[in-house]
């Protein structure tokens, strides 16, 4: 199926060479509800894949209209998409001054990682977060009470599954054997797994300070 791509200007992204994080974990880990503590720590630039595509969906375009089939399947959408998405709103973020980006839900894909270290830069760390399957279904269903999202229901929350494991668990080994990888153990509360990120944050920016922006 081919969907739209843009010519996206990166120069202003790779001037500022800001440190990237891939955050990365299955269905219902954490990984939005951990960067939103992250930012506010931090001060950092966090952009969800996932909900880059739920805004071109809901904005109506027909690429919109060819994605929202493959998300409510569960599957992943053509990886040229989500990168044209991710490029852009960093684009935009850098020009407004980001210090870093948390790159959440992302890359789904070893070779989806790959394209974007070779077209941006390298990341400088990827957080995983952990958990087991039950607990990632339970979170996802009570976050479906609320959510409204087109994938939080039990049919969709069972393919996601199997697209992580399939798809996005060699993630994990191949950013381990770069020795890139920081698994963070992510069945406890929101305030215990955010005390096992940390330090490893503090490790690239120093620690209790949010990152300056520019002047
Ligand atoms: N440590 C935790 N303990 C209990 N509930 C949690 C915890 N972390 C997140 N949640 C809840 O679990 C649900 C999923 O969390 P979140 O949306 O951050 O996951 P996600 O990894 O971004 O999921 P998706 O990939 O589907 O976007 C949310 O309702 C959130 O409030
Ligand atoms: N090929 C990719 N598909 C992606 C990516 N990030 C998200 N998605 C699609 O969106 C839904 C929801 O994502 P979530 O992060 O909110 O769970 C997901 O199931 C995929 O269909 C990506 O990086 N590559
Ligand atoms: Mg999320």
């Amino acid at each position: 199926m081919a969907i739209e791509r843009k010519q996206i200007d990166l120069t202003p992204l790779k001037n500022a060479n800001v440190p990237i994080f891939f955050i990365v974990g299955g269905p219902g880990s954490g990984k939005g509800t951990q960067c939103e503590r992250i930012v506010n720590k931090y001060g950092l630039s966090h952009l969800s894949s996932g909900d880059l595509l739920r805004a071109e969906v809901q904005s109506g375009s027909a690429r919109g209209a060819q994605l929202v089939k493959i998300m409510e399947a569960g599957e992943l959408v053509p990886l040229e998409v989500v990168l044209d998405l991710i490029k852009e709103a960093m684009v935009n973020e850098v020009k407004k001054g980001s210090k870093g980006f948390l790159i959440d839900g992302y890359p789904r894909e070893v070779k989806q990682g790959d394209q974007f270290e070779s077209e941006i830069q390298p990341a400088t760390l990827v957080l995983f977060f952990d958990v087991s399957e039950d607990t990632l279904v339970k979170r996802c269903l009570k976050r479906a009470e609320t959510s409204g999202r087109c994938d939080d229901n039990i049919e969709t929350i069972k393919k996601r599954l199997a697209t992580f494991n399939n798809a996005t668990a060699p993630v994990t080994d191949h950013y381990e054997k770069k020795h890139k990888l920081v698994r963070i153990a992510a069945e406890g509360t929101i305030d215990e797994i955010f005390s096992h990120v940390t330090p490893h944050l503090d490790r690239v920016f120093g620690s209790n300070q949010k990152v300056a922006a520019s002047a």
